[in-house]
């Protein structure tokens, strides 16, 4: 083995491989110019991209002879006006939109932008583990077809079948990708309210997603009857700071015999997430293409927050009585529960109601 460093052109920085050196300066303008260095919209969006662009990839139609999708080949950027227009990635076009301009001034492909924008953007998240990152996809040769992205109001067998073609997850590897949902918000599941958090710490990579989802649910934040939604444990909604969200399929994974145990297995278990979650996530970067063609340029992510992020707990008015068990074998953790009333969730990274222009 060769362990010598190349110098890059820019001057700055070596790295381990001359194809490594083009990320350097990307990722320095993706955290001025697009993330601010917060654990915000555009990163939660940036991430919820990963996915999107990756699992639109199926063995299944090329077996029928049918063009099955380039998996994380960057077609959603390439081809803006085919596949954010699937009902299924509602929303999309947010984030190819503000990703699409960093193509302009930086040698890199389309599919590589967006895991490499992944995996820095969720260096912002205190909670986060510094993902793996592979350069080398090549550009992408036709946008994938409609169907392959799953959806809330699919079944679980559904579910699991799609991701099982994707990506080869098996269901508990599909339950480590969930992690993801602890920095996230719906902006199109209800029409009524924007940026609604599926857990209450939406800036906060931790377990806090299994372990409200467990909780009874008792209403809807804004309307009720919308597709894919379920009740939620804190619909409490006060103008911007709209209440918690409860994805049917969240739901569902969090109670089905085959993964509520995994599901469970998470809560309070930090550690054990961040492993399972950068696992999985380094299979879902490369679909549809041979780990050995890419070339490993993890040295180019940033360090993980190293943000103190707080332990499960029950959110305030919330107790164990108020977990519906449903891994038969191990009982619920014992949590700390946060005093007093129901509070909002607040709707900016930095804890504040409103002005932060994130929506
Ligand atoms: C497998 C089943 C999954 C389903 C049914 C699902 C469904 C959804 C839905 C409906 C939303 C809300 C979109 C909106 O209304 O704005 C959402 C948001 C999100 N999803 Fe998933 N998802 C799944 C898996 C994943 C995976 C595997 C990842 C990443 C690894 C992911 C990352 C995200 C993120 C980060 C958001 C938040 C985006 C934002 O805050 O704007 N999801 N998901
Ligand atoms: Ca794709
Ligand atoms: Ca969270
Ligand atoms: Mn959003």
């Amino acid at each position: 083995a060769n362990f010598k460093r190349v110098a890059c052109p820019d001057g700055k920085n070596t790295a381990t491989n001359a194809a490594c050196c083009v990320f350097f300066a990307l990722r320095d303008d993706l955290q001025e110019n697009l993330f601010d260095e917060q654990c915000g919209e555009d990163v939660h969006e940036s991430l919820r991209l990963t996915f999107h662009d990756a699992i639109a990839f199926s063995p299944a139609l090329t077996k029928q002879g049918k063009f099955g999708g380039g998996g994380a080949d960057g077609s959603m950027i390439t081809f803006p006006d085919v596949e954010p227009n699937f009902e299924a990635n509602n929303g999309i076009d947010d984030s190819v939109d503000a990703l699409t301009p960093f193509l302009a001034n930086h040698n890199v492909t389309s599919g590589d932008l967006i895991q490499f924008a992944g995996a820095v953007g969720i260096t912002n998240c205190p909670g986060a583990p510094r993902l793996e990152f592979l350069a080398g996809r090549p550009p992408p040769t036709a946008p994938a077809p409609d169907g392959l992205i799953p959806e809330p109001v699919d079944d679980l067998d559904k579910i699991f079948a799609r991701m099982l073609d994707g990506g080869n997850f098996s269901p508990a590897e599909v339950v480590a990708l969930i992690s993801s949902h602890s920095i996230a918000r719906a902006d199109h599941v209800d029409p009524t309210i924007q940026a609604v958090p599926f857990d209450s710490t939406p800036f906060v990579f931790d377990t806090q997603i299994f372990t409200e989802v467990l909780l009874r649910g008792v209403g809807f934040p804004g309307t009720g009857g919308n597709v894919g939604e379920a009740e939620s444990p804190l619909p409490l909604t006060d103008d911007e700071d709209v209440g918690e969200m409860r994805l049917l399929s969240d739901s569902n994974f969090a109670r089905d015999s085959r993964t509520a145990c995994t599901w469970q297995g998470f809560v309070g278990q930090q550690a054990k997430m961040q492993a399972a979650f950068k696992a999985a996530m380094s299979k879902l970067a490369i679909i549809g293409h041979n780990r050995a063609d890419l070339i490993d340029c993890s040295e180019v992510i940033p360090p993980a927050s190293t943000v103190a992020v707080k332990g499960a707990h029950f959110p305030a008015s919330k107790t164990h009585a108020d977990i519906e068990q449903a891994c038969a074998s191990t009982p619920f953790p014992v949590l700390p529960a946060d005093p007093g009333q129901a509070t909002l969730i607040p709707h900016c990274p930095d804890g504040s109601e409103d002005d932060c222009d994130e929506s």
